[in-house]
């Protein structure tokens, strides 16, 4: 199985190289301006006979001024006024970004005119759905890389913004849209891979191309040519090696996840290397140092990012002595972050930064779903996989586990834990049986969702600028009173009853929201009818099937304490910045010493477990949210 590496995250890399503050990065406003761009230029080349930018060029007859101008006007009146006017409220502080927001439209016009007049055949009559059937927007693509000295091979995939394919050619035209200013080492970067990708997926023909486009809001049209990326071509090669932890020799240290050849079965039963059991054997010389011998008692378990090591304590040492020397031991055996011991019956358990991490593919949730039911649906939300290799669910029809609390620092893997939870109950469910309310402030985790067909219709994507959204959760409320009176006139009391009763299915309505502290750090006023929403919906809502994701970056005593805290029994928590946030939301230390990457303490009642979140690719994401 190769390994896989978005283009994201290799744009990210280069980013950090080049010193650029732009992962995950930018004002909200400039988020939500680019996203807006993106979705215009979607909807000019689009088959809506309404809203194509096309068909009004095509329409506009031989002047190419004016069908330029008539362009303009109709992509005001129809994509971008009802759009600004929508997000009004968000963006009427940034009056100069919208400015040019509107200039780089007008570009993108322009350069769309010029585009269509390309495409359009001189010798025949065309129609413009013709035209746009050269033009798509949002196509994943995706090649696979085996280098000289690469111990695997690599499955780069990635989502160019267009692309533009002449019917009956074999060559295709990736494009890449940029609003804003540029960085031009990494759009050259993210230019030769997707060139890269291009020239593999038509089999070297050495034809396809690559335009970077920027508005910024002047248009910057760059053609890369094969010649021109040779040599970024060959370091971007090295950085792929290095970042999938494929290559032999490294040449800087590997800082993204290595994406493994792991499948469900495999996984827990990989074969300790005589390094791990090293390791262990550092660990216990480390203690006797700080005169506290302990015995590591066999080999360690391997999880896919930590080696938990059993071990047995000397005469006279106690448990409380050990747990003091952590952050000692943690240096002098040198695998980053300090090992975080534990209590397991009567033995002391030491878990270890693995030095070879591994990711664990969402196969493994696909894996343990088994078939769908078409009445019930499921209600099993996928957490993460235990040190056995067993995947834990959290079943959001058992009070314990009906509405979940996941928190971590930035970087610890919040989102992708989220959609990961939410592929797992799309992958269990139809639109039927599931519907999804996704809120997502920071605009970027759930936009790929914006049309799949489980948004609950009354409110699906939530994005900042929409109405309010103590509307969202008040019409939950109104919704749960609403199943209520008709479990009561049948007789039942929660949904699965009710759903046997009636003999069809009624969806679960799960809301995911991705940073709850975003929604209440605004106003005094809002946040009150926010939590009043959340307290109704935490201690009532699970019998009529709808319950509450939230997540947040803050687990300080401020944002948790109050609604989230009494209505959320149930508890992710990824790495956190301190010991006391581990304490806000797991009621013990020990998140703070969690590596990230979806490493999780997972806590109902009992102590928290530790496990490790499954990783959705960018290509499945694609697939599955792409095609909701
Ligand atoms: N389960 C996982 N397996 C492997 N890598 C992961 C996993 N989860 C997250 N990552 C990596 O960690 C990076 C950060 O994850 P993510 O964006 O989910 O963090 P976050 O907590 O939401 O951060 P922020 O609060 O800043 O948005 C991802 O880009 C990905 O490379």
């Amino acid at each position: 199985m190769p390994v896989e590496l978005s283009v994201k995250e290799v744009r990210e890399e280069l980013s950090r190289a080049a010193g650029a503050a732009e992962v995950g990065g930018g004002e909200r406003a400039t988020l939500l301006l680019g996203r807006l761009f993106h979705e215009v230029f979607a909807e000019a080349i689009g088959r809506d006979p309404g809203r194509s930018g096309v068909r009004v060029l095509m329409e506009a007859g031989p002047d190419r001024e004016i069908a330029s101008e008539r362009l303009i006007a109709h992509l005001y009146r129809v994509l971008v006024g009802p759009r600004l006017a929508r997000h009004h409220a968000h963006l009427r502080e940034t009056t100069p970004q919208v400015l040019v927001f509107w200039q780089a439209t007008q570009n993108l016009a322009r350069w769309l005119a010029g585009i269509t007049w390309a495409l359009v055949d001189a010798d025949r009559p065309m129609s413009w759905e013709e035209v746009t059937q050269a033009l798509h927007a949002e196509v994943s693509l995706a090649c696979e890389l085996r280098e000289p000295g690469w111990t695997d091979t690599v499955r780069l995939v990635g989502i160019a913004d267009a692309l533009l394919h002449v019917p009956g050619k074999p060559h295709f035209c990736a494009l890449e849209l940029k609003l804003g200013r540029a960085n031009p080492a990494v759009d050259l970067g993210q230019a030769a891979l997707y060139r890269l990708i291009a020239a593999r997926m038509s089999r070297g023909a050495g034809a396809s191309a690559l335009a970077l486009v920027r508005f910024s809001p002047e248009i910057e049209e760059t053609l890369i040519s094969a010649a021109q990326v040779v040599e970024a071509e060959a370091r971007l090669l090295a950085l792929i090696g290095t970042l999938t932890g494929v290559a032999l020799r490294s040449p800087a240290p590997v800082r993204a996840p290595k994406r493994p050849s792991m499948t469900p079965t495999d996984a827990p039963k990989q074969k300790p290397q005589t390094s791990y059991a090293e390791l262990g054997l550092k660990l216990a010389r480390a203690f006797r140092e700080y005169g506290r011998s302990i015995e590591i008692t066999g080999e360690p378990a391997v999880g896919p990012r930590f080696l938990r090591f059993e071990a047995r304590l000397g005469r006279g040492v106690t448990f409380d002595q050990i747990a003091r020397l952590t952050t000692e031991v943690g240096l002098k055996v040198g695998v980053g972050k300090e090992p975080i011991v534990s209590r397991d019956g009567g033995r002391l358990c030491m878990d270890l930064q693995r030095p070879d991490p591994q990711t664990v593919p969402f196969s493994v949730v696909v894996a343990a779903l088994g078939p769908r039911d078409t009445r019930h649906g499921s209600s099993r939300l996928p957490l993460g996989v235990d040190l056995d290799g067993k995947l834990r669910f959290a079943d959001l029809a058992s009070p314990i586990n009906a509405h979940v609390l996941v928190a971590g620092t930035t970087g610890s893997g919040k989102t992708e834990w989220l959609r990961m939870a939410i592929a797992g109950l799309m992958h269990a469910n139809t639109p039927e049986t599931l519907r999804l309310v996704l809120v997502d402030p920071k605009l970027s985790a759930f936009l790929e969702l914006r049309r799949s067909r489980y948004l609950w219709p009354k409110h699906g994507l939530w994005v900042p600028g929409d109405k309010d959204v103590v509307e969202v959760l008040e019409d939950l409320v109104d919704e749960m009173d609403r199943r209520y009176k008709a479990f009561g006139a049948l007789g039942v009391d929660d949904l699965t009853r009710f759903v046997e009763k009636k003999g069809r299915p009624l969806p679960r309505i799960v809301l995911f929201c991705d940073e709850y502290f975003a929604l209440i750090s605004q106003d005094r006023q809002q946040r009150k009818q926010i939590e009043g929403a959340i307290s109704l919906l935490g201690a009532k809502a699970r019998a009529a099937g709808i319950h509450l994701v939230i997540a947040t970056q803050q687990p300080s005593r401020q944002v948790i304490q109050g609604a989230l805290d009494s209505n959320m029994p149930c508890r992710v928590g990824l790495m956190t910045q301190s010991a006391i946030e581990s304490r806000m939301i797991l009621q013990a230390p020990g998140a703070e010493r969690l590596t990230g990457y979806g490493d999780l303490l997972y806590k109902d009642v009992g102590d928290p477990i530790r496990l490790q979140a499954p990783y959705l690719s960018a290509e499945e994401r694609a697939r599955m949210f792409g095609g909701g």
